[in-house]
């Protein structure tokens, strides 16, 4: 079954709506800059609202080990997931340190960010493939962008993977013919304003995924 992880969730609405749809992820931002951004206690809270159900995944950007300590000593997250530029050194050190398993995020928008792939696959536990940021935005991923599915054509991701960017419960569907990927992940498509995640939306997407 496709795995489906919603980003950005910040409040017991969309907490609860991700619960509810059956998603096997939900991601936390742990970066300020971002308009989904949590703290250490707000994630914990709202984490604690459910025992079970979906992975609690931490997203970082080039974060500092404090802050790695800081986030898993608030709540236990199940997958640390690197969206920066961090380097298959710094994965492998993070995923030493922390003892969790590391995704790693990479921008694609031609062939030879596919090569940065093997570079990273001893050092991380699963890849998110994404779009890189359009000019001028002031986030590295959550921009509702998409990237050309096409150049994932006879590609072989060498860890298990997610499909992200500027997916929508519209898209979702044509995005894993397209791709075959395993698994998707939404912010941006699930949101009725940016940074306030839509519970219709998180229920549309997840079933358009599933579908
Ligand atoms: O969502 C954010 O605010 C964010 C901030 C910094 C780095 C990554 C972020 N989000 C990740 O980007 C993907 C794609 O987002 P979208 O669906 O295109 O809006 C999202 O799934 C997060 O993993």
């Amino acid at each position: 079954m496709t795995l489906v992880k919603i980003c950005g969730v910040n409040d017991a609405v969309g907490f609860d709506a991700a619960a509810a749809a059956g998603a096997d992820l939900v991601g936390f931002v742990f970066y300020p800059p971002s308009p989904r951004a949590v703290t250490p206690e707000s994630a914990a809270t709202l984490s604690a609202r459910l025992a079970g159900g979906p992975q609690r995944v931490g997203l970082f950007v080039d974060p500092e080990d404090a802050l790695l300590e800081a986030v898993l000593a608030a709540l236990p997250l199940d997958l640390i997931q690197l969206h920066g530029e961090e380097t298959p050194a710094r994965a492998a050190a993070i995923r030493a340190r922390f003892g969790r398993p590391v995704m790693k995020a990479l921008g694609v928008a031609e062939p030879a960010d596919l090569a940065r792939l093997a570079e990273y696959a001893s050092a991380v536990d699963r890849f998110l493939l994404d779009a890189k940021p359009p000019p001028g935005a002031s986030l590295p991923g959550g921009n509702a962008a998409a990237f050309d599915w096409g150049l994932l054509a006879g590609q072989a991701i060498p860890r298990p993977w997610l499909l992200a960017g500027g997916l929508t419960p519209e898209t979702v569907g044509a995005a894993l013919r397209r791709t075959g990927a395993p698994g998707v992940d939404v912010s941006s498509g699930v949101e009725r304003a940016r940074g306030v995640k839509d519970p219709a939306l998180i229920q549309a997407f997840v079933t358009a995924a599933r579908a």
